[in-house]
């Protein structure tokens, strides 16, 4: 069942250093990032990277596997300060053009390092917090969870996600293939199992040791119970029982390390020169490669940096065949830009959001934050999955997360005189001082006092940070960005579009740092990679039209999104509006490889 391991096979040319190249797009279009620096020339996406956490797993290929792809970045961190700067250049003071480029590979080391250094501790952090999660029961999240509704909506909308995208137009003689670059715990592998093309190979991978500890005894229980949708006899060929999915599961950094490290991977197909570059001509591969790729509620976490963004898009399109499709969810930036630039040029009008109706609670997924959404180029391929009839809510179990103290920011007793997210600082050893905030710094409103609003998860109060939510969720930005030393844009656009930090916590689950994916910057990058727009719609959005289709409505109902009984819920619809709200913060996606 599993993939032989066979020692470290990684191809040279993809772990060793690129040469710095241009983005193709930066000097053209507004569409992506424009102000460019050294620093955003084109970064080698694994290079500099510093491994995954230390980690255990029972799977000597894990061991094997990690230690061969570990990269000596440590060892690196303190390189020598950049050549200093003559004062007189010029005559017999003139740096030669071998030590002026000597110069600028110094600095540009520095600055790999210094970041190779805070993207580990972001990873760390993400790999910690997860692994803290423990695992509730299905009952739990069915009958207990006070955001059941939600949890429902989501599972829904990631089973309609497969259920549109993941059939092949030529199913492929070998079988469907499926790499989930952030599988968590398994809970989509029931989703896969009933998916209408029964996967015959998925490969999930989590930077989370635990989690993936945990996938794999879900998935060897499904397998006990008789594999998901093949014992009902539907699947694959549609006749008699299906041959069930085989799955692999690896503790995996999905952003920061080649995805070629992993055999099976290389054994499907990995196309190691994805992505921009002088001599690279784009183009999928034609035989090989995965036939999906997913990523729920994950990509975030990639945007902390351009090279762990560009490493992340450098795995997708390596591991996609030519048309295979990239699917995800992950919170809207149009929501959050929107949201932001509203927030901001209140306080700058002299209102004060939130002190005083202590409500920063705002209207997610309708007005501009919608409007702004661009024409959904929708795939209008329709799914033809026969209702079963047997209850799925059960097998459907997006858990994310309970909080873990290791991530929680330091509370100063709700009084803190801070001047910018407190718990941010240790993302970036070398913060600069801060600077005054120059805009108008009320608290968020005390939502403890006013009695409309229970505080989600004990988020504390800064004076220097804007938030907005609900009883279930809320968002934290720091004014001025631990990372960059940014302040946070009055426009609401993000730019550069790597490194905007805010806090997420959903009650029961989140509560963890995240990064804006600014949606143009991050479309025209996926571009670069070969990967073309093909749907992409709101949560609130993705419900009102999906939930039209008669299976995927039908589906709907037997996920506890909505009732058979109109009157039940709200018209029949069992999810709250502040969990519509909750859900409105993030959208869907699907690009194809070309
Ligand atoms: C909110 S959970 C989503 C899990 C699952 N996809 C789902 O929808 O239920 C986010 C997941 O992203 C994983 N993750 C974050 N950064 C990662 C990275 N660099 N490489 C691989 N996985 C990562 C976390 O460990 C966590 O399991």
């Amino acid at each position: 069942m599993r993939a032989n391991e066979e020692g470290n096979n990684t191809p040279s040319n993809v772990t060793a250093a690129r040469p710095i190249q241009k983005r193709k797009r930066e000097s053209g279009g507004s569409r992506v990032v424009s102000n460019k620096s050294a620093r955003t020339s084109t970064p080698n996406a694994y290079a500099r990277r510093s491994p995954p956490p230390a980690r255990r797993t029972d799977k000597d290929e894990d061991d094997k596997r990690r230690s061969k792809a570990r990269e000596p970045s440590h060892s690196r961190s303190r390189s020598p300060s950049p050549v200093r700067q003559l004062k007189r250049p010029g005559g017999g003071a003139r740096i030669s053009r071998d030590q002026a480029e000597a110069a600028r590979r110094q600095r540009e080391e520095a600055e790999r390092s210094n970041l190779a250094s805070r993207t580990a501790t972001g990873a760390e952090l993400v790999a910690e917090h997860y692994n803290a999660v423990p695992e509730r029961g299905r009952e739990w999240r069915k009958t207990d969870s006070q955001i059941k509704g939600l949890r429902s909506l989501n599972n829904w909308i990631k089973s309609t996600l497969i259920q549109k995208f993941s059939r092949p137009d030529i199913p492929p003689q070998d079988g469907l293939k499926v790499l989930d670059m952030a599988c968590g715990k398994g809970g989509d592998l029931g989703k896969w199992e009933k998916a209408p093309t029964v996967p015959a190979l998925y490969v999930g991978c989590d930077i989370a040791e635990v989690s993936i500890e945990q996938a794999r005894g879900r998935y060897s229980e499904n397998m006990r119970k008789g594999g998901g949708r093949g014992a009902r006899g539907g699947g694959r060929g549609g006749y008699g029982r299906p041959p069930p999915m085989d799955a692999h599961f690896f503790v995996q950094d999905t952003f920061g390390q080649p995805l070629s490290n992993i055999p099976i991977v290389r054994q499907v197909g990995f196309n190691p020169n994805a992505g921009p570059g002088p001599s690279i001509i784009q183009g999928g591969m034609m035989s090989g490669g995965f036939d999906v790729v997913s990523m729920m509620f994950a990509l975030h976490y990639s945007f902390e940096s351009e090279t762990l963004a560009r490493g992340m898009l450098k795995n997708v399109a390596g591991a996609l065949k030519k048309g295979g499709r990239f699917i995800g969810v992950m919170p809207d930036s149009d929501v959050i830009s929107a949201t932001v630039k509203r927030l901001l040029q209140a306080e700058g009008l002299g209102a004060t959001p939130g002190n005083k109706s202590g409500s920063q609670s705002v209207n997610h997924g309708n007005g501009d934050a919608n409007g702004a959404q661009e024409a959904d180029q929708e795939d209008d391929w329709d799914p033809e999955k026969p209702a079963d009839g047997n209850g799925e809510a059960g097998d459907e179990d997006w858990d994310p997360e309970k909080p873990s103290d290791a991530v929680t920011e330091p509370v100063s007793n709700g009084q803190t005189t801070t001047t910018d997210g407190a718990g941010d600082e240790e993302w970036d050893p070398e913060k600069p001082a801060e600077p005054t905030p120059t805009i108008n710094a009320h608290t968020n409103g005390d939502k403890s006092t006013n009695g409309s609003h229970e505080q989600p998860n004990s988020i504390p109060i800064h004076e220097g940070s804007i938030e907005w939510g609900n009883s279930i969720y809320a968002v934290r930005f720091p004014r001025h960005q631990p990372l960059t030393s940014r302040p946070l844009p009055k426009d609401g656009i993000f730019r550069p579009p790597y490194g905007w930090k805010y806090h997420y916590s959903l009650e029961e689950a989140v509560n963890a740092p995240e990064f804006v994916v600014p949606w143009e910057g991050f479309r025209a990058l996926a571009e670069d990679y070969g990967l073309e727009l093909l749907y992409r719609k709101g949560f609130r959005e993705v419900f009102e039209d999906e939930s039209e289709d008669r299976e995927l409505g039908q589906l709907a109902e037997r996920m506890g999104v909505m009732s058979r009984d109109r009157s039940e819920g709200r018209g029949g619809l069992l999810v709250r509006e502040e969990e519509m709200e909750a859900a409105a913060f993030y959208h869907a996606f699907c690009f194809y490889k070309t």
